[in-house]
C-alpha cells in the first residue's frame, strides 16, 4: 500500500522519556487522596484553573499535583503538539488516510484571514458561502422567502445524520433562547421511518422547508429520508414547487443536481471540513435560520476566540491542552475507560451526544498513523446526561460503583430565564456533586451521623459500608457566565481541540472514520435479502435466523 508522503515516523508513546517519567510518578499518585491534596495546598483552586474565550476550567479536583502537570506538559511537547497544531491551522494534509487538510478553524476565522491551500483561497470561499447563508436566512426569517402557495416558512426540517445532524441539532437546542419563535426547527436523522413519520405528521407542505444536509450526499439514511420527504411533498405540491421547499448542503454538487435540487439552492462546503467538525460550515444552516445570521456570527466568533487561545497560549495555560492532558492522565494512569459529561444546563442536553461523535469517531482508533498497533489505551467511552436528572439515574454508580469515571461538569453562572429559585438550586447541585465525588464520606463520618440519629450500634455497623463514599473521584468543572452563541462556540471548539491534542499524543488519525464502513456494506446486502429477493446468502446461524424471522413477519402481514 502507498504510504502517505507526509508520514514521518513517530516513536511509540511508551518509548518517550516523559511518558516513562509519568509512569514512575503515577505509582505514588495512584495512592494520592484529593482531600489531602486540598488540605495541603489552599491555593489549589487558584493554581489549577485556566480562563479562555469566556470559559473557566477548574481542574483542581483531579488526582494530580504540580509535578504531574509539568510532566504532562513535557509529554505534550515531546509528542509534538505545538508543531501538529500549526500543521492543522496552516492547512497541511494531516488527515493522511484521506489526503486532506483539516481546516474547520478556517470556517470561523474573521474575514481577511489569509490562507491558500492547493491554490484555493480559503477565506474568499468561506466568506462567499457565509454571505449566501446570510442572504438566504434573512429571506426565510423576514418572510420574503415563501412556499408554493405564497405563505412564509414556519417549519424547517434538517435531514442529515452524524455530523450533519448532531452539531446543528445540539446547537439549535442550546441556543433556543436566541431563536425566532415563529420558525420551528425539526431534525430527522434515523433511517427508522418512525423518525420521519413523527416529523411529517407535525408539518404542513405549504410552509415547510427541507434542508438535505450531507457532506457526501450518498449517505443511505439521508438519501432515503430525503426521497421520502420529497414524495410526501409531491402529494400536495408539484415538481416545479420543489425549489421553494428543498435546499441542500453538501460538498457533492453533482449529486445534488441529480437529486433534483436547484443548484441555486445549494450551499457548498469543502472536503477539508470533517463531518463531525462541520457545524461551522453551511451544515450550520439550520442554526443560522433558527437564531439569525448575527447570532450565528457570534457563534463562529466564540469558536475563533478559542482557536486563537489554543494556537497561541503556552501549553501550561492552554485550556484545550490542559483538558486533553487530564483526560490522558485519567485514561492512561488511573485506568478510567470512560468519561461522563454532565451539563448542568437543560439546553445543553444534546451536548453529550454531540461529543460522542466528536471524540469517539475521532479517537476510537487502535492503530497509529503508520498502521502499527497503538501500545496504550486510546479514546475513552463518552457518555452523559444533564444534571440534575443524571443524579437521579446513574450517579449512584459514579459515587459508589467499582469503576472510577471522571466527570466534566458544565455550568453557566447566570440563566437565560428569570424563574426564581431554579438557578441557585441547579448550581448548588452541580457544585455539591463535584465536592461529593472529591471528598466522599468516610466510615467514621457515617458512624457519627448515625449516632447523632440515635441508632443502635449493631444497626450502625451494618449500615456503615453501604453509606460510605470512597470519594477521590476526579472531575473538571467548566463554567461560563451565560450560555450564549459565543460561549457555545468556545465550548465546542474547546472539545474539538482537546480531541485533536489527544489524537496527537496517541499518534492516531483523528480525522478519518473507517470503522463505520463495514456495517454499512453488510446492511446493504441484508436489506436486499429482507425484501425477498434474492434468497438470503449464508451468514452465521444468528444472522441467518434473524433474517428468517424478519422475512417471516413480513410475509405473514403481506
Ligand atoms: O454528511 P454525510 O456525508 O451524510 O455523513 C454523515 C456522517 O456519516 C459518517 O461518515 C459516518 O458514517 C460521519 O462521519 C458523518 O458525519
Amino acid at each position: 500500500m502507498r504510504q502517505p508522503a507526509e508520514l514521518t515516523p513517530v516513536p511509540a508513546i511508551t518509548a518517550t522519556a516523559s511518558f516513562q517519567q509519568l509512569q514512575a510518578h503515577s505509582t505514588a499518585m495512584r495512592e494520592a487522596q484529593l482531600r489531602q491534596l486540598f488540605a495541603a495546598n489552599p491555593q489549589r483552586f487558584a493554581q489549577m484553573t485556566v480562563d479562555a474565550a469566556g470559559l473557566l476550567l477548574d481542574y483542581s479536583k483531579n488526582r494530580l499535583d504540580a509535578t504531574t502537570m509539568s510532566l504532562l506538559m513535557d509529554l505534550a511537547r515531546e509528542r509534538g503538539v505545538e508543531a501538529q497544531r500549526e500543521a492543522m491551522f496552516t492547512g497541511e494534509k494531516i488527515n493522511l488516510t484521506e489526503h486532506r487538510a483539516v481546516l474547520h478553524t478556517a470556517l470561523r476565522a474573521p474575514r481577511g484571514s489569509k490562507l491558500v491551500v492547493d491554490g484555493q483561497d480559503i477565506d474568499a470561499d468561506v466568506q462567499d458561502v457565509l454571505q449566501r447563508v446570510k442572504a438566504f436566512t434573512d429571506k426565510v426569517r423576514n418572510g420574503s422567502w415563501v412556499g408554493y402557495t405564497g405563505k412564509p416558512i414556519s417549519d424547517v426540517v434538517n435531514i442529515g445524520i452524524g455530523g450533519s445532524d448532531l452539531g446543528p441539532k445540539m446547537a439549535c437546542l442550546a441556543l433556543r433562547s436566541y431563536a425566532n419563535p415563529n420558525l420551528e426547527m425539526h431534525f430527522v436523522s434515523n433511517v427508522d421511518g418512525h423518525d420521519m413519520e413523527a416529523t411529517l405528521s407535525k408539518v404542513d407542505p405549504e410552509t415547510t422547508l427541507f434542508i438535505v444536509a450531507s457532506k457526501t450526499f450518498v449517505t443511505a439514511e439521508t438519501m432515503l429520508n430525503a426521497n421520502t420527504a420529497r414524495a410526501w411533498f409531491l402529494l400536495e405540491g408539484e415538481e416545479k414547487d420543489l425549489a421553494k421547499h428543498f435546499v441542500a448542503v453538501s460538498t457533492n454538487a453533482a449529486a445534488i443536481v441529480d437529486f433534483g435540487i436547484d443548484p441555486e439552492n445549494m450551499f457548498p462546503f469543502w472536503d477539508w471540513v470533517g463531518g463531525r467538525y462541520s457545524v461551522w460550515s453551511s451544515i450550520g444552516l439550520s442554526v443560522a435560520l433558527a437564531v439569525g445570521f448575527e447570532y450565528f456570527s457570534d457563534f463562529l466568533a466564540g469558536a475563533h476566540a478559542m482557536d486563537q487561545h489554543f494556537r497561541s497560549a503556552p501549553l501550561e495555560q492552554n485550556m484545550p491542552v490542559v483538558l486533553a492532558m487530564l483526560g490522558f492522565w485519567n485514561r492512561q494512569f488511573l485506568d478510567c475507560s470512560s468519561v461522563s459529561i454532565a451539563p448542568y444546563h437543560q439546553d445543553l442536553s444534546r451536548f453529550p451526544a454531540y461529543l460522542q461523535q466528536l471524540d469517539m469517531e475521532s479517537n476510537g482508533k487502535r492503530v497509529t498513523k503508520d498502521g502499527k498497533a497503538v501500545d496504550v489505551p486510546t479514546g475513552p467511552v463518552i457518555w452523559g446526561e444533564c444534571g440534575t436528572n443524571a443524579q437521579h439515574a446513574y450517579f449512584q454508580l459514579l459515587h459508589q460503583g467499582t469503576d472510577v469515571t471522571p466527570i466534566d461538569f458544565i455550568a453557566a453562572l447566570r440563566a437565560t430565564h428569570d424563574l426564581p429559585g431554579h438557578h441557585d438550586a441547579l448550581l448548588a447541585n452541580c457544585f455539591a456533586q463535584s465536592e461529593a465525588f472529591m471528598t466522599g464520606k468516610t466510615g467514621d463520618e457515617v458512624r457519627l451521623d448515625l449516632q447523632a440519629q440515635g441508632l443502635p450500634s449493631d444497626e450502625i455497623e451494618a449500615l456503615v459500608p453501604h453509606k460510605t463514599f470512597p470519594g477521590n473521584r476526579p472531575s473538571n468543572t467548566i463554567v461560563m457566565d451565560q450560555l450564549t452563541p459565543a460561549t457555545l462556540g468556545a465550548l465546542i471548539a474547546l472539545y474539538e481541540h482537546k480531541t485533536f491534542v489527544q489524537g496527537v499524543l496517541w499518534n492516531v488519525n483523528s480525522f478519518d472514520q473507517w470503522g463505520v464502513e463495514l456495517g454499512k456494506v453488510l446492511a446493504k446486502k441484508i436489506q436486499g435479502e429482507l425484501s425477498g429477493q434474492p434468497e438470503p446468502e449464508k451468514h452465521d446461524s444468528s444472522t441467518n435466523g434473524l433474517i428468517a424471522l424478519a422475512r417471516a413477519a413480513k410475509s405473514a402481514y403481506q
